[in-house]
């Protein structure tokens, strides 16, 4: 009885129709992208996340060529797809860049944010979810969960993302849905709710079982996948299935959303409740995060695209229904740079996700650094194509040519009046807008208002780069700065003692790919130097110490008096000089104007960035100061140098420990290669944390290794393992080295070893 009056509910379909049951609301109107002409409620800002190969890619391609948006279908193996336009990413098959890309689905406007998997560019996909609404995280059907998947969960979550998740590659024979659904549950710790079944003839998938319409569907591989049919589900297993599934739905929705449930009390039924309601209590609390909508497909086979399009209107939110924190700006222009790019002919484009407001061609708007800039020209987002328009608004996102010092992660507004009504109605919090050096810390500020911190992730690797000859230093320093205005988790630093520059990165394909793109884009053959593991250093004791600078410029004397402890500390990054508060203490330190402190501090934790023993940066400690002196007419800049000097000093005389950066690998193999594996990883300090089954045929092995031991590690287990493990690996914090491993690292590191 249930059953049947749940299957009346279900919409029929026909060939290439469109999901009868879209809640998106039916209109003529075009999507156009000038000013005005499309409302925030038509648009969606979507993040496409995932582990490394899980098909995001692919997925997004077949998006664009459904669409309409392009009339050929790229692959990544032929390296002709849109996003990855990259000659880096086209070489070597892989994301390295987000790409935006914009497309028009059934009268809406979809935004889609294509972004890395490699754990290496981490960095990009944070700064791309700050510009999106919602998430669609794509598994690997025959693999689940994966590390980066874990990973990608965790930066959606920080940014209070609502997502759905595809399960892809269902074409594959070891693909499995339920075992994807149970990874979904115990290792992200989410509710998933399944809307699809896998429809099979033995291991091939022929299509899809849409559990809402209680109707099975099937593409036609012709058109590829273009158009599809829904069809009745004729096998009564198969249908009542099906309807226990829906039914399982509705149950479970029931105890989350009040008016579903209020619906079921009043019908005294579940068996009357309207589809509707279904969908409306699946979007609710897919936006309030309390369930995460599964769909599954195959994109490369083309099965199951357009129903994940669907759902992206259907139940991820509108820009307008988030970003409530901007309010603050009422109607002035608001944005956020999520990317910078160069492009040969336009110079810097700079991608924008407006939040308030329109942004014009010709106008002008500030940053948080207090630059202003101006917009020359707009460009709507298609991966490296330019389309010119003239406006972009709030919800959506614009590529803007013009700005010459934004860097990813900027916050930019229409003008200073715009920032100082907006501080004013933060007026409980506009204190901590300014920092010591009065310097505008408003993105700060919202994004603590948000609960969001971009913080850039430690370096772990580190090389030398040199110009090929003195005339080309200037070209490589500028390309340096300008990839690292593109990405921010790239660290450049002069070291004054070997007089080289040096380059920090997230790991060796970051580090490789910026050296390529060095050589590519920029035409210079650098040179750099070995790989290096980017040690850290600590103190395990308090260390006091005092000095004193002196010096006469230009006719005026500095002086500045420094008394200080290093201590052992495990606060972050805002603790790190903190203030002795005795009384003692206090009595001069009240004396020390805000300006001086904010510029000791500078020098301080400048300092602190470099360790006595290999440069490492100190971690684990703080600065306490108990006494600044500061002569009449010192300089700033000479109180800046003084604390560095000091800090220096003081590290140079106390006991410093290396510590080294582990990672977190997550190996999958066949049954029969665990044993070598293990073997292999116990001669490499690793610590084996967790051995579980996967499926029948595989073991996922999660170990704990320094990054040390970890050289030569993909090579070896694919030779171990004939070439059928995987490894994943992130960085997974930093530990003291015992007192003869510390010994050896720094033999090797002054050329002992
Ligand atoms: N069998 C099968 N292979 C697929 C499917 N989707 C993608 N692939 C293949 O998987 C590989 C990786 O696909 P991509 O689309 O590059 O994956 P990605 O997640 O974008 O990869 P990165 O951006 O490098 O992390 C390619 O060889 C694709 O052809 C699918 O549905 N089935």
């Amino acid at each position: 009885m249930l059953c049947n009056r749940i299957r009346s509910i279900a919409p029929r379909y026909r060939i290439g129709d469109r999901v009868r049951y879209s809640m998106v609301e039916p209109s003529n109107r075009k999507v156009h992208t000038s000013e005005g002409s499309i409302s925030e409620k038509r648009i969606r800002n979507i993040g496409i996340l995932a582990h490394i190969d899980a098909g995001k890619t692919t997925t997004t391609e077949r998006m664009l060529y459904y669409s309409g948006r392009t009339n050929m279908l790229g692959e990544v193996h032929q390296g002709n797809t849109v996003t990855d336009f990259l000659q880096q990413e086209r070489e070597r098959g892989i994301t390295i860049c987000s790409a935006a890309v914009s497309f028009d689905w059934k009268e809406h406007r979809i935004n889609l944010l294509d972004t890395p998997g490699h754990i290496d560019f981490t960095m990009e996909v944070e700064q791309s979810l700050s510009a999106v609404d919602g998430a669609v995280i794509i598994l690997d059907g025959s693999a689940g969960v994966e590390a980066q998947t874990v990973t990608v969960w965790g930066q959606a979550d920080r940014h209070h993302l609502p997502r759905l998740v595809f399960v892809n590659k269902m074409d594959k024979e070891n693909a499995d849905f339920e075992a994807c659904l149970e990874e979904i549950r115990k290792t992200l710790g989410a509710v998933p709710v399944p809307l699809q079944i896998p429809l099979k003839e033995g291991k091939k998938l022929v299509g899809i079982i849409d559990v809402l319409s209680t109707s099975q569907i099937i593409w036609d591989v012709k058109s590829k996948g273009r158009s599809y049919q829904a069809v009745h589900i004729n096998d009564e297993v198969q249908q009542d299935r099906v309807h226990e599934q829906l039914y399982e739905i509705i149950d479970m929705l029931s105890g989350l959303d009040d008016n579903l449930a209020q619906a079921i009390i009043e019908a005294n039924s579940l068996e009357s409740v309207k589809l509707h309601l279904v969908l409306d209590a699946i979007r609710n609390c897919t936006m309030k995060q309390l369930i995460v909508p599964v769909l599954l497909g195959s994109s490369y086979k083309n099965v199951g695209v357009q129903l994940l399009m669907d759902s992206v209107l259907n139940f991820l939110p509108a820009p307008n229904e988030r970003n409530q924190s901007y309010d603050c700006f009422g109607n002035n222009f608001v944005g956020k740079v999520f990317k910078v790019t160069h492009d040969k002919q336009r110079g810097p484009i700079t991608m924008i996700r407006a939040f308030r407001g329109t942004a014009k061609k010709g106008s002008k708007f500030i940053t948080t650094n207090g630059t202003s800039e101006t917009i020359q020209r707009i460009y709507e987002p298609l991966a490296d194509e330019f389309r010119e328009i003239d406006s972009f608004a709030a919800g959506n996102i614009g590529l803007c040519a013009g700005p010459k010092s934004t860097v990813t992660g900027d916050l930019v507004i229409a003008n200073a009046a715009a920032l100082k009504k907006a501080l004013k109605r933060l007026a409980t919090v506009e204190e901590e807008a300014y920092d010591e050096e009065g310097q505008i810390a408003v993105e700060h500020l919202l994004q603590s208002r948000l609960g969001i911190h971009t913080t850039v992730p430690d370096a772990v690797y580190f090389c030398s780069i040199e110009p090929p000859s003195a005339a080309h230093q200037t070209a490589l320093d500028n390309a340096l700065r300008e990839i690292q205005r593109e990405d921010p988790s790239l660290r450049v630093r002069y070291d004054a003692e070997t007089g080289q520059t040096v380059l920090g990165g997230m790991g060796q394909l970051h580090l490789e790919i910026i050296r390529s793109r060095i050589l590519t884009e920029y035409r210079i053959d650098a040179d750099v130097g070995p790989l290096q593991i980017a040690y850290k250093e600590t103190l395990q004791e308090p260390h006091r110490g005092q000095w004193t600078a002196e010096k006469e410029i230009a006719g005026s004397k500095q002086h500045v008096q420094i008394d200080a402890t290093i201590f052992p500390s495990d606060k972050g990054s805002d603790e790190r000089i903190v203030l002795d508060n005795s009384s003692e203490a206090q009595e001069n330190l009240k004396l020390v104007r805000p300006r001086q402190m904010a510029f000791f501090r500078k020098g301080a934790l400048g300092a602190l960035q470099r360790g006595p023993k290999l440069g490492g940066q100190l971690a684990n400690c703080a600065v306490k100061l108990h006494a600044l002196i500061i002569g009449k007419g010192t300089a700033d800049t000479f109180i800046m140098a003084a604390a560095a000097q000091c800090i220096n000093n003081i590290l140079s005389t106390s006991e410093c420990r290396l510590l080294e950066p582990n990672m977190l690998l997550e190996i999958v193999t066949l049954n029969e290669y665990l044993s070598p594996i293990l073997a292999d990883l116990s001669r490499r300090r690793a610590r084996v944390e967790d051995i579980s089954q996967r499926g029948s045929c595989n073991k996922v092995v999660k170990v704990n290794a320094p990054l040390a031991e970890l050289g030569d590690y993909s090579t070896v287990l694919r030779t171990i393992s004939s070439g059928t493990a995987s490894v994943s690996m992130e960085l997974n914090g930093h530990s003291m080295l015992n007192e003869s491993t510390e010994a050896l690292v720094m033999r090797r590191a002054i050329g002992l070893e």
